[in-house]
């Protein structure tokens, strides 16, 4: 249980204006970041994350400022930063080394707490069985099950993941955000997401925040989202099936193919 509040956060990149005086605040809720490419939304959580200082504008978990990284912040990744050569079980237990030796010697001093947490997280995840399979040989939904699994694994208060299905096809990407949103829901953890397919965060997501160009456009309930705010944020958006979407309480979790290889990217839910 945790709050996150943001308030006037404004990050500037030389003459560019990322972040334009946000403000928002979540509470014990799986909320989705809405927005164009370019609209903010990496900025944000890396911000949130500690890893962009803003220019101005406080940050707030807990009533605790953030700043530097923490680790009650959990991040996840697009393109998962896993080590590829070793086990699902070493990369969660371990996520944020990257050298196959320094990982496997980790192993000896690695608390027990550390690897009972390291394979609940990876059941959380539905990965308990493939624990000792290399992540090399896994499929790209498994690997960003991984790394769902590794944010986990410190335990955070707070999940951030920036597009953490972007480069999946849409049953995987389903799949993925399925886990994500129980993830989030056994462990407790309030949870800041962006994504770019519409209907797949109108399906999980609790809350919304939509950006354009730095602004806050929106900040909604589920049963506020209306295909006109989405239209507003995009454009000429597909919403079909948005106001069916409401009642995403049981994840979807067993429709993920085995495959060995990486799905390729494919087209987004929404085409914009
Ligand atoms: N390190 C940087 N240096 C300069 N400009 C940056 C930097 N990072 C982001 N920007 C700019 O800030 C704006 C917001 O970028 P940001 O990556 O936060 O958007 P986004 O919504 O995450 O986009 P995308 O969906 O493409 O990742 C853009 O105009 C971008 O070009």
């Amino acid at each position: 249980m945790s709050t996150l509040k943001v308030e006037n956060l404004r990050k500037e990149y030389g003459d560019v204006t990322a972040l334009d005086g946000v403000s928002f605040e979540i509470e014990d809720e799986f909320a989705v970041l809405l927005g164009e490419s370019g609209a903010g939304k990496s900025t944000m959580l890396r911000c949130v994350n500690g890893l962009t200082e803003p220019t101005a504008g406080s940050i707030r978990l807990d009533g605790q400022p953030i700043s530097g990284s923490r680790s009650d912040v959990g991040m996840i990744f697009q393109q998962h930063n896993l080590v590829e050569g070793v086990s699902a079980y070493l990369n969660a237990l371990t996520g944020s080394l990257d050298r196959v030796s320094v990982l496997t010697s980790l192993l000896q001093w690695q608390s027990r707490e550390d690897k009972l947490r390291a394979l609940d997280a990876l059941e959380t995840v539905g990965l308990l069985d493939e624990a000792g399979q290399r992540v090399s040989q896994m499929s790209g939904g498994q690997q960003q099950r991984v790394g769902i699994a590794r944010g986990l694994v410190q335990d955070p208060r707070l999940l951030l993941a920036d597009e953490p299905v972007a480069s999946l096809d849409p049953a995987s990407a389903e799949t993925v955000m399925g886990y994500l949103k129980k993830a989030a829901t056994e462990h407790d953890v309030t949870a800041l997401v962006s994504l770019h397919q519409v209907n797949i965060a109108a399906y999980f997501g609790e809350r919304f925040i939509g950006l354009r160009d730095g602004d806050l456009l929106f900040d909604v309930r589920r049963d506020d989202l209306t295909p006109e705010l989405i239209d507003d944020l995009y454009g000429d958006v597909e919403t079909v099936g948005l106001a069916d979407s409401a009642d995403a309480e049981s994840v979807r979790v067993e429709s993920e193919p085995e495959s060995v290889e990486h799905e390729p990217e494919t087209e987004r839910a929404v085409s914009r």
